[in-house]
């Protein structure tokens, strides 16, 4: 499948030319007046997210069959900590700790896929 987007965003220098891209609007919380209206931005991030989700899921399923030990046998705090961190940076209301949970959920997921695909033989 190629590219979904069509010329916009258009892809940096960098950017290989089979990836996908996905554009978001995201609200600004200050211009949020009314619970639909909030409620209907939260929507749309969460369908972003339900998409990230996916993909994430589906790269770490690669990630595992490409590593000597894969799986939850192969589960790396080290790599899982820089993980965290990197996110911290970007979600300072959130931190840390809070994203320390939401990503353990987030890896546990993938794991789960990992091993539901490497049960089938897919
Ligand atoms: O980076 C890896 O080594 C992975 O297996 C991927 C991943 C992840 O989903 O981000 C999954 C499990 C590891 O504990 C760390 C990270």
């Amino acid at each position: 499948m190629g590219r979904r987007s069509f010329g916009y965003p258009r892809p940096a220098p960098d950017e290989p030319a089979d990836a996908d891209v996905l554009r978001v609007l995201l609200a600004r919380p200050g211009a949020l007046a009314s619970v639909g209206d909030a409620r209907a931005a939260i929507d749309a991030i969460d369908a972003a997210l339900a998409v990230l989700l996916e993909r994430r899921a589906e790269i770490a399923v690669v990630v595992q069959r490409l590593k000597p030990v894969g799986g939850f046998a192969g589960r790396s705090a080290e790599r899982e900590a820089q993980i965290v961190a990197a996110m911290a940076a970007r979600a300072p209301a959130l931190g840390a700790a809070r994203l320390a949970r939401v990503m353990d959920a987030v890896i546990e997921a993938g794991l789960e896929v990992a091993e539901e695909r490497r049960s089938a033989g897919a």
